[in-house]
């Protein structure tokens, strides 16, 4: 069908804009951020999580990313404080990933990339009924970027890889209860914040930014199992590791991004 989108060569981030034109929009994510030129924000409240481990529900290979979906019908797991005038609910989350040893994460700090980014998904549910309607609606969404670095092994991200075997094939969903995806968060959550965008089409232009300055260390050989991972199905022949499904940096276009402190 047309709306076929990937990260190849043919059906990647710069072919994006055939079926989605907003991809040469005035506010598209992610971005390079340089730390000396964002706006250091007094107003800019430190960002408070409130998630209830009772509301993941599944983890599944989407064809583009391991995703982790929670229970949004109500306010047991959101997002508040920072740049936010409501809570807002976590839907999901996700990552994004490079090759071996190459980076993989979609927002860089001065040009310079991470091994990996985890967004974790939340929408506004005080404005609106749906998170299909706050997807596509500006401010609609908040995402919480992550960056993850290579280092020593990372306590808990084990609960997340040890899943991984059982999602390796495109459409494949198992249950993932009782998870609090607060213990992957590093101790510090200090941040940038800007008006960006979804940076997978539909690429709406419906995101409030939060991207944590601080990254969560995880070692070489949990990062090696999300490349596990396909991103086509078990019926198809051809298998083509998950890997390398970021969208580079996009033009600033006189945004700010302003910073916590
Ligand atoms: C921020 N990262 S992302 O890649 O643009 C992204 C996804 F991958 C998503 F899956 C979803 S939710 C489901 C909608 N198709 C989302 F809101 C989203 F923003
Ligand atoms: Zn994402």
């Amino acid at each position: 069908t047309g709306n076929q989108w990937g990260y190849g060569k043919d059906d990647g981030p710069s072919a994006w804009n055939k079926n989605y034109p907003v991809a040469d929009g005035d506010r598209q994510s992610p971005i390079d951020i340089l730390p000396h030129q964002a706006r250091h924000d007094p107003n800019l409240g430190p960002i408070v999580l409130n998630y209830d481990r009772c509301t993941s529900i599944n983890i599944a290979n989407n064809g583009h990313s391991v995703v982790v979906e929670f229970e949004d019908s109500d306010d047991r797991s959101v997002i508040q404080g920072g740049p936010l005038d409501n809570p807002y609910r976590l839907k999901q989350f996700h990552f994004h990933w490079g090759g071996k040893g190459c980076h993989g994460s979609e927002h860089t700090v001065e040009g310079n990339g991470y091994a990996s980014e985890l967004h974790l998904v939340h929408w506004n549910a005080v404005k609106f009924k749906t998170f299909g309607e706050a997807a596509s609606t500006p401010d609609g969404l908040a995402v919480l970027g992550i960056f993850l670095e290579t280092g020593d092994e990372h306590r808990w991200l084990h609960m997340i890889t040890d899943a991984l075997y059982t999602v390796k094939f495109k459409g494949s969903v198992t249950d993932f209860k009782g998870f609090n995806p607060k213990c992957l968060l590093p101790s510090s959550l200090h941040y940038w914040t800007y008006l960006g965008s979804l940076t997978t089409p539909p690429l709406h232009e419906s995101v409030i930014w939060i991207v944590v300055k601080e990254p969560m260390i995880v070692s070489e050989k949990q990062l090696g199992k999300f490349r596990t991972l396909v991103f086509t199905g078990e019926e198809e022949d051809e298998r083509t590791r998950m890997e390398n499904n970021f969208r580079p940096p996009q033009l600033l276009k006189g945004r700010t991004v302003r910073s916590s402190n």
